[in-house]
């Protein structure tokens, strides 16, 4: 494979109930993308209306340690009682294939990429303010008072963690963070292509 077919992988990540999910769907509805969902395993009970293989792969958690054994996670996390881990198999293919795929995962998660996929594009979502996250995660009405209570409580250590990240985008319009994030996808991936080049130019002398 040449070194400029490789697509470039993109993780969104942020706190619960940011709107990681909604601002991902408003991306992969623009046109002329070239992008791939890396679709996430959990031992979550699935929400009302999720499709096993489209939201998530959903499975037991001795499954799930099974596969934390046979090392076929990119990374994985344990986030408020479930486990929730990236396929590396997937991630690989799609990469290979020339896809940009994005990874839609928590903040520790993130981090573990951050450290194994060096070319990575890292970008962390922020509401508006606390407020605006703390009605979200309650208007959402998927999580009970105590659970939303928790992803909120956790959302105060994962802000403090933004600075790890290459780009901080604010989701206080869907439609304006979705377009925000392309810039940065199409930026990022002509970044790319300019080193690539400009090395390959360099072997070549
Ligand atoms: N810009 C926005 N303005 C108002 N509401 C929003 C906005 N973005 C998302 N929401 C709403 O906030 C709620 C949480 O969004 P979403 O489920 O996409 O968050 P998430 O970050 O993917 O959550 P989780 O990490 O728990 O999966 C949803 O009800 C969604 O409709
Ligand atoms: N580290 C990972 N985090 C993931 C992955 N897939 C999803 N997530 C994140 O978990 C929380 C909770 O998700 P929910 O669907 O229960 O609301 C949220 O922040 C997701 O983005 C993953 O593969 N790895």
């Amino acid at each position: 494979m040449k070194l400029n077919d490789r697509g470039l992988l993109i993780v969104i990540s942020g706190p619960s109930g940011v709107g990681k999910g909604t601002v991902r769907k408003a991306l992969f509805d623009m046109k002329n993308h070239n992008l791939e969902y890396s679709v996430s395993v959990t031992t979550r009970a699935p929400r009302v209306g999720e499709v096993d293989g489209k939201d998530y792969y959903f499975v037991n958690r001795a499954a799930f340690e099974e596969m934390i054994r046979q090392d076929r996670f990119l990374e994985y996390a344990e986030f408020v009682g479930s486990y929730y881990g990236t396929p590396k198999d997937k991630v690989e293919e799609m990469l290979d294939k020339g896809k940009e795929v994005v990874l839609e995962i928590e903040v520790d998660g993130a981090l573990q990429v951050r450290e194994r996929m060096k070319d990575a594009v890292f970008i962390f979502l922020v509401p508006p303010s606390k407020k605006a996250l703390y009605e979200r995660l309650s208007r959402r009405g998927t999580d009970t008072p105590e659970i939303v209570n928790k992803r909120f409580q956790k959302a105060e250590s994962e802000f403090k963690l933004a600075y790890k990240y290459d780009y901080i985008v604010v989701n206080d319009d869907v439609n304006n963070a979705a377009d925000r994030i392309m810039a940065i996808i199409r930026a990022e991936h002509a970044r790319t292509q300019r080193t690539i080049q400009k090395y390959q130019q360099l072997m070549e002398e």
